[in-house]
C-alpha cells in the first residue's frame, strides 16, 4: 500500500499521524531564494510562496546573509504559502527541510544571540586559508602516507584521503576566517559557549526553541569535515585543521524525528521529519536514487551528482557525498560522486541585472553558431579540473561586430562548457572507480535546466541522452516533501513516487560541430584570465 495512515516504526516518538490529515509541508532553501511547498498525499502541489533572498556582497569574494531577516522570510514564506491555500495549519502532518549546504552561523549556546551572519557556500574569502592546508607539512605527509600506502591495503579511503583537497567551501576554512576575523569567538568557542552549524542546522535549533543541535548526513557529508567511510565527523581533519569537535552538531539519520516546531512559532506543533541537502534533495526529487544514474543540477551552482551506492573512491577535487540515509535500513547510507562549479543562476543573474537581456523568456530562441568571442564564468574562481580559485571571469574575442545576442549567447554556452567539462571528468572517476563502464541515466533540475539551449549543448556534447522530468524546478522541494512523508509515516513505498516523476523531454544527442569547435576555442581562453585575483 502506498498511503499508509499508520505510522511505519513504533519506537517513533512523533505524534500519530492519524488524527491529521496528510499534507506535507516542505520548504527549499536555496541560494537566490527561499521556497515553501504544501504537498498533498499524491504530490500534487496545493499551495507555494517564495521569496528572493537578501543576499549581502560586504566585500568582493564574500557572500552573506542577515540571520534575522533570513529568518524572517523563512517565516514569511511559509506564512504565506498557509494563507494561500484552504487549509488550517493543523492540517499539516509534517515538514521537510532541503537546504543549501555548507553556510555556517556562530551563536550563543545560552542566549541564541548570533555571533556572526550567515557565511554562505560561495563565500571565497577562506581561500587563502584552504591553500595554506593543502600545502601544509603535516598534509603533505598525510597524502604521501596514504599514497604509499594505498598499493598495499587498496581501500577506497587510502585512495580518496591521497587525492584531498581542501576547498574554500569547506566549513572548516569559514570558521577559521570567523576566528580570524573576531578572535574572541575563538577563545569562546574554547571555553564551549558557542555553538557551530550550519543552515539546517540554526533553523532546527530555532524552530525547537533550542531543543536540538543537529544535522543529517547528506548535510554534514557536504562539509568537508566529514569521513563518509566511517560514517561520522572525521577526528583527523577536526584535529589537523584545530576544529574543536565539541562544536558540532550531532548527526541523524536523513529522514524520522527532527523534534516539533514550537507552537509559538506557526500555532501548531508540527514535526519536523526530513532534513536534506538541497543538491541531494533535488536527486530524490528527480528519482536519481540507483547507482549509475547522474543527475545535473543547475540553481546558483552547478553541481554533478552520479549515484554509486556505495562509498567508492575519487579522483583530486572530486568527493564521495552522502546522498540519503538508506530507506531500508536507517543504520546505512546511499552515495554518490560530487564536483561543483559555483558559478551558474547567478551568472544568469548578473547578466539579466546588468541589462544584457530583461526576461528569461527571452533566452528562449538562442540557436547555435560558431563563436568568435566567448565568456568565462569564474564566478568564486574555477574548480576542476583548472584548481584557481583566483580566476577572473571576462569576455575574450570581442570586436566591431559583436552583437548583444553573441554576447548572451556566448554567456549561456560558457555555462554548458563548464558543466560539461566537470561532468566528463565525474563519469570518467565513476568508470574508473565502481568498475561500470557507462552511465544508466543522465538528467537535469534547477532553475537553469529551464534552458534548451544550454542543455542541448551538454547532450551534445557529452553524446548522452538527457531527461528532464516533471517537477525540475522544484526537484529539491519535492524531495524534501517525499522524504518528510516517509519519515512521518504517511507514505512507505518509494516505487509510487516515481510514476508521479514522469520524463517530460527528452533531449537527444545530435552530432554538431559549432559546439565542439566552440568548445575547442573556449578552453584556450581560461589561462587567459587565471590567477587574476592573486595578484589584484
Ligand atoms: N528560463 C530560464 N532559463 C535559464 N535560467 C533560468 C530560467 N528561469 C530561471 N532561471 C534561473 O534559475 C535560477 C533559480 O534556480 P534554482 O534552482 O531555484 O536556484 P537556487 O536553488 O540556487 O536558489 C534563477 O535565479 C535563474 O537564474
Ligand atoms: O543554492 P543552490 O541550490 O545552488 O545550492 C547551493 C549548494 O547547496 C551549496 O553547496
Amino acid at each position: 500500500m502506498l498511503y499508509m495512515t499508520t505510522s511505519r516504526d513504533s519506537t517513533n516518538d512523533l505524534p500519530s499521524p492519524q488524527p491529521r490529515t496528510p499534507y506535507i509541508l516542505s520548504i527549499d532553501i536555496g541560494t537566490t531564494s527561499i521556497r515553501a511547498f504544501l504537498f498533498s498525499q499524491k504530490f500534487d502541489i496545493i499551495s507555494s510562496s517564495q521569496k528572493e533572498q537578501h543576499l549581502l556582497t560586504p566585500e568582493p569574494h564574500g557572500y552573506e546573509f542577515d540571520p534575522d531577516k533570513f529568518w524572517q522570510s523563512f517565516l514569511d514564506v511559509v506564512n504565506e504559502t498557509i494563507e494561500r491555500s484552504s487549509l488550517k495549519i493543523n492540517d499539516i502532518s509534517c515538514l521537510g527541510i532541503s537546504t543549501l549546504r555548507n553556510s555556517v552561523i556562530l551563536w550563543d549556546k545560552e542566549t541564541g544571540e548570533t555571533y556572526s551572519n550567515i557565511i554562505l557556500w560561495n563565500d571565497s574569502r577562506s581561500s587563502q586559508l584552504a591553500t595554506s592546508s593543502n600545502n601544509s607539512f603535516t598534509w603533505k605527509t598525510v597524502r604521501t602516507f596514504s599514497k604509499l600506502a594505498y598499493p598495499v591495503f587498496q581501500t577506497a579511503r587510502l585512495a580518496t584521503i591521497s587525492h584531498l583537497e581542501f576547498r574554500t567551501q569547506m566549513i572548516a576554512f569559514k570558521l577559521l576566517w570567523l576566528f580570524e576575523q573576531n578572535p574572541s569567538l575563538k577563545k569562546r568557542s574554547n571555553e564551549n559557549k558557542l555553538l557551530f552549524g550550519c543552515i539546517e542546522t540554526w533553523l532546527l535549533w530555532k524552530l525547537t526553541k533550542g531543543q536540538i543541535h543537529v544535522t543529517e548526513p547528506s548535510c554534514a557529508s557536504s562539509t568537508g569535515l566529514y569521513d563518509p567511510f566511517q560514517q561520522k565527523w572525521s577526528t583527523l581533519l577536526c584535529k589537523s585543521l584545530g576544529i574543536n569537535m565539541a562544536l558540532l552538531p550531532n548527526i541523524k539519520p536523513t529522514y524520522g524525528e527532527f523534534g516539533i516546531c514550537d507552537t509559538t512559532i506557526f500555532g501548531s506543533p508540527i514535526p519536523i521529519t526530513a532534513v536534506i541537502g538541497d543538491v541531494q534533495a533535488s536527486m530524490f526529487g528527480q528519482c536519481v536514487t540507483e547507482p549509475g544514474e547522474c543527475l545535473l543540477t543547475l540553481g546558483t551552482g552547478a553541481f554533478i551528482n552520479i549515484l554509486t551506492g556505495a562509498v567508492t573512491a575519487c579522483s583530486d577535487g572530486i568527493y564521495p557525498l552522502v546522498a540519503h540515509t538508506n530507506l531500508h535500513n536507517s543504520t546505512e547510507q546511499v552515495h554518490f560522486l560530487h564536483a561543483i562549479h559555483s558559478g551558474c543562476a547567478n551568472v544568469l543573474n548578473w547578466a539579466r541585472s546588468a541589462k544584457f537581456f530583461d526576461d528569461y523568456n527571452d533566452l528562449k530562441n538562442i540557436e547555435p553558431k560558431i563563436s568568435t568571442c566567448f565568456f568565462l564564468p569564474a564566478f568564486g574562481g574555477l574548480g576542476l579540473p583548472h584548481h584557481d580559485p583566483y580566476s577572473a571571469s571576462g569576455f575574450l574575442g570581442i570586436d566591431s561586430s559583436t552583437t548583444q545576442a553573441d554576447l548572451i549567447r556566448s554567456i549561456l554556452e560558457s555555462l554548458a562548457f563548464v558543466i560539461y567539462e566537470l561532468f566528463a571528468l565525474v563519469r570518467h572517476d565513476y568508470i574508473k572507480y565502481s568498475g561500470n563502464n557507462h552511465l544508466k541515466r543522465l538528467r537535469v533540475a534547477g532553475g537553469v535546466s529551464h534552458s534548451d539551449f544550454i542543455v542541448q549543448t551538454i547532450c551534445n556534447l557529452s553524446n548522452m541522452e538527457i531527461e528532464r522530468c516533471h517537477a525540475f524546478d522544484y526537484a529539491s522541494g519535492i524531495g524534501a516533501g517525499f522524504l518528510a512523508a516517509y519519515g512521518f509515516g504517511i507514505i512507505d513505498q518509494y516505487e509510487d513516487f516515481e510514476n508521479i516523476i514522469q520524463v517530460e523531454k527528452v533531449f537527444k544527442p545530435v552530432k554538431c560541430d559549432i559546439a565542439e569547435k566552440n568548445y575547442e576555442l573556449w578552453k584556450k581562453i581560461i589561462p587567459r584570465f587565471g590567477k587574476w585575483y592573486e595578484f589584484n
